[in-house]
């Protein structure tokens, strides 16, 4: 999802000039990128009132769920709030496959740089949720052996708290807040906390969506604190508009990566383009030349091993 990133940001302080806080009228205390954001809180209420009045007439109650509020959130977009742009449509494939295609193997989690809204972070939620579902129902997970007890499975990370809280309120609402944990602070001061809560090699999946121009810098970080497990999927939107050369060529030029970068439309925006890339972490010594290194049949023998830093026998 993005925003209008130039409107959006003009306002952001709230503050009119040259009156002092208590002189604001309320109205003028918040930014209009605030109040825009208050209009799709009050759209998700009202129908939600609309749907507990429709249950209370004898109908079948019906419930909410975060399909629902995911289709609520589309409706928005395309209607009132047209400066909300969802990644739906070939984004959100995007985005479901990598999810579906990373499995959910014990200790292993799934980060997003970028809440905003919570409406991708709701995506992966029920992705996850839809991945035990199954798991529960074809064996394949025993309840007893839930990998999902004590440990968020998605943190999402979010700079601005007024976001921060709107996307826990939608994930509150889609029930999925013991799935996706919203972290607030800058990503960069966030991703060590990573390694303390979950630990080394404990991501099997990053959704890059923050600001395009530290995508690289944030990658950076993850690779010095080994925090990728080998085979992460990482997926970074907005990769043209607003852009992350820098990240771009890292991913294309690096041989620890594999990318392909997809283009793709803006939803609901046929004449913009935009990118989404998407690589696999191959491991810190992917592309490294193996000179120096003995190989597995050339390792030494015997006592000899201990000799070796184990970083040279990895
Ligand atoms: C494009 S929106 C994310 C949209 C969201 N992933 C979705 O599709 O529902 C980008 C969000 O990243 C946040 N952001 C930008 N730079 C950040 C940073 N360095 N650390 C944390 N959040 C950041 C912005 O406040 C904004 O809410």
């Amino acid at each position: 999802m993005s925003y209008d990133d130039e409107e959006y940001e003009d306002d952001q302080s709230g503050q009119a000039p040259g009156l002092s806080f208590g002189q604001l009228a309320l109205s003028g205390v918040l930014s209009s990128g605030y109040r825009k954001l208050g209009m799709l809180i009050e759209h998700l209420e009202t129908r939600t009132y609309e749907m507990q009045i429709m249950g209370s007439t004898g109908g079948p109650r019906p419930r909410i769920t975060a399909d629902w509020v995911l289709k609520e959130i589309d409706k928005f977009a395309q209607g009132l709030g047209k400066w909300l742009k969802v990644a739906g449509d070939d984004k959100a494939e995007i985005l479901k496959h990598s999810i579906g295609s990373r499995p959910l193997t014990e200790h292993k989690t799934m980060v997003e740089f970028g809440s905003f809204v919570g409406y991708t972070a709701t995506r992966m939620g029920r992705a996850v949720e839809l991945c035990y579902e199954k798991g529960y129902a074809d064996g394949s997970i025993l309840f007893e052996d839930s990998r999902l007890q004590g440990a968020n499975r998605i943190t999402s990370m979010e700079i601005d708290p007024v976001h921060a809280c709107i996307a826990r309120h939608v994930l509150d609402m889609s029930r999925l807040s013991h799935i996706v944990e919203v972290w607030i602070g800058q990503v960069k001061d966030l991703i060590p906390r990573l390694i303390e809560e979950h630990g080394e090699m404990s991501l099997n999946m990053v959704f890059m969506d923050q600001r395009g121009t530290t995508f690289h810098d944030d990658l950076s970080q993850l690779e010095e604190l080994s925090l990728m497990f080998p085979n992460c999927r990482i997926v970074a939107d907005n990769c043209v508009k607003p852009g992350s050369p820098v990240y771009c060529w890292h991913t294309t030029v690096s041989e620890r990566y594999k990318t392909t970068n997809y283009s793709l439309n803006e939803f609901l925006e046929s004449t913009i383009e935009d990118w989404q890339v998407v690589c696999d972490y191959l491991g810190p010594l992917a592309g490294v030349p193996a000179a120096g290194r003995p190989s597995p049949w050339e390792a030494p023998r015997g006592e000899e091993w201990r000799s070796y830093p184990i970083r040279d026998l990895r």
